[in-house]
């Protein structure tokens, strides 16, 4: 039986502690959201006030011929300036990435008990985690967002440990995403003078994680945020969004584009993968490239999917400013530190746009 979900403990009994999520609460047929997901008004969205990215998508399959050094400038400059941007052509089949939607539909429909089997401190296995919201311990409000994460350490591991609904397209996504992945990578160091070899291109991106978001219909959209301000802590985040809209980026003060302070949605694009810089591009580049402050709407209409691609160096390895950018800019911007510690102040502290960078700064 679901509780009453104006108790904010048997909600969060509900809700987080037994697995149901989000989809569980609405799915027992709720009129109005629980005061624990009404953000403050500053969090709030406003749909009708944001602008649509306008820049096209860029064409990657161009990254391979007489155009190499235009395309090559767009790129450099989406990273200088927004920190997000679409590629086509980029490699991943397009009936792939309607598959991946379909099956991020399929899993989260199915019973509570079959995805709840993941929930943090149950998971038979540490690659896979099934949540919602971010830290809902220690949340101010909720966001209507349940998750599967899914770390990829080799393919028999994936095959035994990720699961079973997921993992074969999940795997495809992954392995057909990293030829691009490189490539952005590889041009985005050559801009910085620093030439890498294949291997230190794979270490920047040696963790791998494949995410599905489901965000559920919302009885009050304009109260939620399906996940608040916050930039992604790695190196590159490769995203797939639905048609349904409702990503936002926050325009840097710093930007030569629009008006600072502004949120633009990245609109949906078919075919289209989005790419965001993270917090490590950031560091390594000594802030030359801007990790994007972003968050996500809900809506009242269609249930959402997203699927990302979170790529980290090792959680081992010491993380700082490349001594090439470094003694190029005459100053270091950011600290040296371990990963490991880098993570583990992220995902300890609730989404707070880009205070995370805090913790290697310089000031
Ligand atoms: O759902 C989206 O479009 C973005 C999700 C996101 O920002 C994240 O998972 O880090
Ligand atoms: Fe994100």
């Amino acid at each position: 039986m679901a509780p009453s979900f104006d108790n904010g403990s048997s909600l969060f009994d509900f809700v987080v502690r037994d697995g149901n999520g989000v989809k569980g609460m609405v799915d027992s047929g709720i009129s109005k959201v629980p005061q624990a997901y009404v953000q403050p008004p500053a969090e709030q969205i406003d749909k009708k006030n944001a602008s649509k990215h306008g820049q096209p998508p860029i064409d990657l399959s161009k990254l391979d011929g007489p155009d190499h050094d235009q395309v090559a400038e767009q790129i450099v400059k989406a990273a200088e300036t927004l920190g997000f941007f679409q590629v086509v052509n980029h490699g991943v089949p397009v009936d792939l990435l309607e598959s991946l939607k379909d099956t991020a539909h399929h899993f989260f429909s199915l019973p509570a008990e079959r995805k709840a089997v993941y929930r943090a401190g149950v998971s038979p296995t540490p690659l896979v985690k099934y949540g919602t919201s971010f830290v809902p311990e220690k949340e101010k409000a909720l966001e209507w967002k349940d998750y599967i994460s899914m770390i990829y350490t080799n393919d028999d591991e994936v095959l035994q440990h990720w699961p079973a609904e997921i993992r074969d397209v999940a795997l495809e996504y992954l392995r057909t995403s990293l030829d691009m992945v490189k490539k952005l990578l590889q041009v985005l160091m050559g801009n910085l003078g620093v030439e890498l070899d294949e291997s230190k291109i794979d270490s920047l991106i040696a963790k791998k994680t494949v995410n599905m978001n489901y965000y559920p219909t919302c009885p009050n959209p304009e109260l939620t945020v399906g996940v608040g301000r916050h930039s992604d802590m790695g190196t590159l985040t490769i995203l797939l969004q639905d048609g349904i809209g409702g990503l936002y980026v926050n325009i840097p003060e710093d930007a030569e584009i629009g008006k600072k302070g502004e949120w633009v949605e990245i609109p949906p694009t078919p075919g289209a993968l989005v790419i965001n810089i993270g917090d490590m591009l950031q560091i390594l580049s000594n802030g030359r490239y801007k990790s994007a402050e972003h968050r996500v709407r809900t809506t009242s209409t269609k249930s959402r999917v997203s699927i990302p691609i979170f790529t980290n160096p090792k959680p081992t390895e010491k993380i700082g400013p490349l001594p090439q950018v470094v003694e190029k800019d005459g100053v270091a911007r950011y600290r040296e530190f371990v990963l490991a510690d880098y993570i583990n102040n992220f995902y300890t502290n609730p989404h707070d746009g880009k205070k995370s960078l805090d913790f290697a700064m310089i000031n």
